[in-house]
């Protein structure tokens, strides 16, 4: 009899972890193989991981609040399940023995994790794209020299991922990554200033969580995928290309030097890329919604508009900075991004600030060293932080 492949799910209460435990039971449902859940861990949403526990029985629950640790345990006291709260018992639950590491914490919070789960030889299983953004290089090197193996989860890398020569790198020309354009594709910059969270929120053709919707939104989330694709398949900037596609159905493509262009392609739903790290190299068979090409009728792409999106141009641009520039545009995005959730920032400043923060983080150059990159990449986030907190105040008091 086959033993049970152990997952743990970093962020379980999020928009992937719901989808990643929605896929499990799927899965099982049908047959597939049968799952052992070892670790979850969220933050505020206790009722949610509660219930997670309910269902899965880990062995361990943890929520990042460390006031929320007797809640937690109240919810699941009748469970014989471990409970812990705070950011470093989110840590010891991503090096718990596992087989598989589902990193979904969102932003920079997920680093510590990510990275301790890099180190233990689990196959990491990669949604947060930005500890990849922060120290990318370095996460990939720690996952390789443990012996593990980093499957991205972001359905563009995914995508890429899926149809790379990875024993081949040398015959590709280029990556090509789709982006929908989000739900401000066609609004006039006229109209941009007055954009709500509410407004921002609504994309298109994905469900997902609030920060990421906004960093569609802006286009921040490509520019934040352009620095993934080139960490995770070593590509350089002037080698990976941003088209629109409204529909999300082509997730990215990779051009060959001999003219070919392969594709991925699939129904908008993270089902799909979630069961591709969780099988790979198989294929998990699960109820999935499939492709009806006839009823599409046809797909649609335009260049993106680097006026209207600064920030893509902005990612670009730190990517090509290299070192810890990357690490800052993203801290800055985050901080601005939040901001503009709580209603402190207009949506047209999210660019500004993570522009001026770029500006004023000077000298920042220099990759970060194998061994420290993590803690080298908190302190850079920290500091990029306190800038883009400033930049924030100082726009919020001239408004
Ligand atoms: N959603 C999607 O479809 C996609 C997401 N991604 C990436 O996956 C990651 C997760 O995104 P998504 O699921 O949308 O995000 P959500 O906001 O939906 O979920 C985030 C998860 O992280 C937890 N969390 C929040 N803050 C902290 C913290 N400080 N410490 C520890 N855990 C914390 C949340 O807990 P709680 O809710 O309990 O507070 C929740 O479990 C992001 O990096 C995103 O860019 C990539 C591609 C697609
Ligand atoms: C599902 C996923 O991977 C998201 O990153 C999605 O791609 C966002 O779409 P856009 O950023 O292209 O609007
Ligand atoms: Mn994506």
């Amino acid at each position: 009899m086959t033993r049970a492949r152990r997952i743990t799910v970093l962020g379980s209460t999020g928009s992937v972890g719901v989808s990643t435990l929605d896929l499990m039971a799927a899965i099982e449902a049908g047959g597939g193989e049968p799952f052992e859940v070892v670790a979850l861990t969220g933050a505020g949403n206790v009722r949610r991981l509660a219930e997670q526990a309910r269902r899965w029985r880990p062995r361990v629950v943890v929520t990042a609040d460390a006031d929320r640790l007797e809640e937690l345990r109240a919810a699941v006291a009748d469970l014989e399940v471990e409970v812990a709260a705070g950011s470093d018992a989110v840590v010891e639950a991503a090096v718990r023995p596992t087989d598989l590491v589902m990193a979904a914490i969102v932003g920079a919070a997920g680093l510590r994790s990510a990275w301790a789960a890099a180190g233990t030889g689990a196959t990491l299983a990669l949604a947060n794209k930005e500890s990849l953004v922060c120290c990318g290089p370095a996460l990939k090197a720690r996952v390789a020299s443990s012996g593990g193996r980093l499957i991205p989860v972001d359905s563009e890398h995914s995508a890429i991922f899926q149809v790379f020569p990875h024993d081949r790198p040398e015959t590709v020309e280029k990556i090509i990554l789709t982006a929908s354009g989000g739900p401000f594709r066609r609004t006039p910059r006229s109209a941009m200033g007055a954009i709500t969270p509410e407004q921002a929120v609504a994309h298109p053709n994905w469900s997902m969580g609030a920060k990421i919707s906004v960093d569609s939104a802006t286009m921040a989330n490509k520019g934040l995928e352009m620095i993934e694709a080139a960490y995770l398949f070593d590509t350089p900037s002037a080698r990976i290309d941003v088209v629109v596609h409204p529909e999300s159905i082509i997730h990215s493509l990779v051009e060959m030097i001999d003219g070919s262009t392969l594709a991925q392609m699939g129904p908008p739903d993270m089902r799909t890329p979630i069961a591709c790290a969780l099988a790979w190299p198989g294929r998990a068979a699960w109820p999935a919604p499939k492709l009806d090409l006839a009823a599409l009728g046809g797909l649609t792409f335009e260049a993106p508009d680097l006026e209207r999106f600064p920030a893509l141009a902005l990612a670009r641009q730190a990517l090509e900075a290299g070192g810890a520039a990357p690490a800052v545009f993203n801290a800055a995005n985050e901080a601005a991004a939040f901001a503009f959730l709580d209603r402190r920032l207009a949506f047209l400043n999210i660019a500004s600030v993570v522009a001026e923060t770029l500006e004023r983080v000077t000298g920042a150059g220099g990759q970060f060293s194998a061994e420290d990159a993590c803690r080298a990449a908190l302190q850079v986030d920290a500091v990029a932080r306190g800038i883009a907190s400033d930049v924030i105040a100082e726009m919020a008091a001239a408004a």
